[in-house]
């Protein structure tokens, strides 16, 4: 990342709640839930140091985390935020956190608590708890405040909780044992609109209109009058939305890139050029690179060995295609576009750490490493439903903003074994047919991913009294939120006869048909 595109900028624009995260996994949901109600809000690891903010938050809210906080190594926060002048709110770890560093009054309970409780708002008074008296709130903690820590109130509790909810006598520091971010608290987006907007005074002016302005802006500054940039295109959500905002800001010094690696779907390249180039107006270099890749991945089944070849060669058809791009002000080309999302920063800068490796995404971070260019990255602020808003805004068509997520190493992670234009072909078309069924079911917007895989076994069947002897195809369709955690789809019964017998009849060299019934976890929703 360059000194020019921190991720912080926005949060010197909009008003900013920072969230501090202790490590739950709802840390990013209340990020979600300000932004929700308009008030921009940024996630960083509870261990950031206060004096390396370049920007000051309106307010500051420590999050839950899998800790005990009397554990040796357990992670504290920089004393400094509570020089910042600005009120804090503490949720389940983050209060026990308060009550650590007042008093250090917290251990282990008697039994976890963990599910629904009803609160009962001792202090009416308190602007934190305005309209969510006797409301259900969600628990889960195994810890509990012994004590009042010093110089606090109980303002809210709970049959099991007597300090669900405490309150600085003076300050404006708060905790709340119970998770507000979640949808099960059935007042916890108020709870969290008290704190940042009735508390911290926080501007409720986020919105992606403002964004998308503040963002040109900001890019027409950063690269300047007659610089030229790049920027690797799929005709995916993501890199689609990145594209028109460089349009839209620098015109056609904004030079589109998409690599036809030869494992794209049916007619995928065609639509994809047809749609930035007549649809959105984007100056659009498509580069066909089959052979290169097909080439390359001859004899390879090794699924993480597919995975790095086609990474690395998108680096070279790339490299190639910088090279050739001669800028009209003669300057060498300087920056590149990427289409990096907010839940993959957080992945990255998570407390927690990047977790092991399951298999090696291929993403623009890895597919241009080497390159000397700097990044813009517009998008690397928001969450998928934000970009696919922020799509709809900017007149990307709706088809392409509902697009079903594809990966950079297309049908090769979707062909288990060896890659070869035969199985391209059987591929494509089974994978044609479903999409198609599903879109014509009017079903494609409930499903997050549907794809078939080609799998390398032999099945025998029996088609117009003849023996066959054919692949199997395996179709997969999922729901998921965030595609970390997802579940298979449930189609009716006569949809999945009519798919089986569509794909059988129509795709030479399938026998049979099954469908994927596995979750996530223990599968990925990839086959490879
Ligand atoms: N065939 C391709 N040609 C050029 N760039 C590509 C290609 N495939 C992937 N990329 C680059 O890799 C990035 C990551 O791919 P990813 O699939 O996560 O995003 P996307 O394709 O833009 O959106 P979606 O998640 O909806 O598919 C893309 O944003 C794009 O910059
Ligand atoms: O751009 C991408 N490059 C990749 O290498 C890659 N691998 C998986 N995916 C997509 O990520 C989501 C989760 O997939 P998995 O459960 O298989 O990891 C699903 O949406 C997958 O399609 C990729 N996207
Ligand atoms: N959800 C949480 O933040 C839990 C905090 C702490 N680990 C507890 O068990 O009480
Ligand atoms: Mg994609």
């Amino acid at each position: 990342m360059s000194a020019e595109e921190t991720p912080l900028e926005v949060s010197r624009i909009f008003d900013t709640i920072l969230v501090l995260d202790f490590g739950s996994q709802y840390s990013h949901l209340i990020t979600r839930r300000l932004r929700e109600f308009n008030v921009y809000s940024e996630m960083l690891p509870c261990t950031q140091k206060i004096k390396d903010l370049n920007w000051k938050p309106k307010g500051v809210i420590l999050s839950g985390g899998p800790y005990s906080v009397y554990d040796e190594g357990a992670p504290h926060v920089d004393q400094e935020v509570f020089n910042l002048g600005v009120p804090i709110l503490g949720i389940c770890y983050g209060m026990q956190e308060l009550a650590w560093i007042n008093g250090k009054g917290v251990a282990r309970g008697d039994k976890r608590e963990y599910g629904p409780a009803t609160l009962n708002v001792q202090d009416p008074e308190c602007k934190l708890f305005t309209n969510v008296d006797h409301s259900t709130v969600w628990m889960s903690h195994g810890d509990k405040l012994q004590s009042l820590p010093t110089g606090f109130k109980v303002v809210a509790s709970s049959d099991n909780s007597p300090y669900a909810g405490i309150a600085h006598e003076e300050k404006d520091i708060f905790g709340i044992q119970f998770h507000p971010e979640v949808t099960h608290t059935e007042q916890g987006k108020t709870l969290l609109k008290n704190f940042a907007v009735a508390i911290c005074q926080a501007n409720s002016n986020w919105s992606m209109e403002n964004f998308i302005d503040t963002e040109i802006n900001r890019i027409r500054k950063l690269v300047g009058p007659t610089a030229e940039v790049i920027g690797a295109v799929s005709g995916g959500v993501d890199s689609t939305v990145g594209a028109k905002i460089m349009k839209e800001a620098i015109g056609d010094r904004f030079h589109a890139i998409y690599v036809d690696n030869g494992l794209m779907r049916l007619n995928e390249t065609e639509k994809v050029y047809k749609t930035l180039t007549e649809g959105l107006g984007i100056n659009l270099t498509v580069v066909d690179a089959t052979d290169l890749f097909l080439g390359k991945l001859k004899g390879v089944t090794d699924p993480e060995k597919k995975r790095k070849i086609i990474g690395n060669n998108f680096i070279h058809v790339f490299e190639a295609e910088a090279a050739k791009i001669k800028p009209a002000d003669g300057q060498e080309i300087e920056y590149l576009l990427q289409g990096t999302l907010y839940p993959d920063v957080i992945e990255s800068i998570s407390f927690k750490g990047p977790s092991q490796t399951i298999k090696t995404h291929h993403n623009v971070g890895g597919l241009l490493e080497d390159m000397k260019l700097k990044l813009i990255e517009p998008l690397r602020e928001l969450f998928k439903d934000e970009v696919r808003h922020l799509g709809e805004l900017l007149g990307v068509p709706e088809d392409l903003v509902w697009r079903h997520p594809f990966p950079g190493p297309g049908l090769a992670i979707r062909i288990l074994g060896e890659v070869t234009r035969e199985q391209l072909r059987i591929a494509r078309e089974a994978d044609n047919i479903f999409i198609e069924e599903i879109v014509n079911a009017g079903i494609y917007r409930n499903i997050s991913q549907a794809f078939a895989a080609l799998l390398p076994v032999k099945s025998v069947g029996v088609m117009g009294d003849q023996r066959t002897y054919e692949q199997v195809i395996a179709l997969r369709a999922i729901e998921t939120v965030d595609f970390m955690t997802a579940d298979w789809y449930v189609f009716e019964a006569a949809f999945l006869k009519k798919v089986a017998s569509r794909i059988v009849n129509e795709v030479d060299g399938v026998a049979r048909v099954t469908y994927d019934i596995t979750s996530k976890p223990p599968a990925t929703v990839e086959w490879e």
